[in-house]
């Protein structure tokens, strides 16, 4: 049997297995909480979205990001999460909204557009 599937084994200690489903539902709760939370944020993008395609401004704004980044590697530093990854979770996302931003502008937005 591989290491890796010992997590999967029914001869677990009780007490570690009790130990990993703790971990585990506030991992859960965790995961919903920043899906809600993305969703909500994808709802104000999208407005911008739609301002921006409105009033012919473009879809992404350099200086604002730059602003953001630096204002998230400081939060991050100060919850000791690695700052290099809170930049790399937030270029994925801003990637995310401008493709979004592109396609209002050129009126092909998605029926489920988040
Ligand atoms: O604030 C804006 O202008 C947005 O379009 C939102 C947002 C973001 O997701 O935070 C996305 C793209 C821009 O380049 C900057 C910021």
């Amino acid at each position: 049997m591989a290491a890796g599937d010992q997590a999967h084994n029914d001869n677990v200690d009780p007490e570690v297995r009790e130990q990993l489903l703790g971990a585990r539902r506030s991992i859960d709760n965790i995961d919903a909480a920043l899906i809600h939370l993305l969703a909500e944020r994808f709802k104000y993008t999208q407005q911008v979205g739609h301002l921006k395609a409105t009033k012919g401004l473009p879809a992404s704004d350099p200086n604002r990001e730059r602003d953001q980044i630096a204002r998230l590697k400081s939060l991050a530093e100060e919850s000791h999460l690695d700052p290099a990854f809170a930049e790399k979770w937030f270029n994925f996302v801003v990637a995310e909204v401008i493709h979004h931003h592109e396609q209002i502008a050129s009126g092909s937005e998605p029926d489920s557009a988040n």
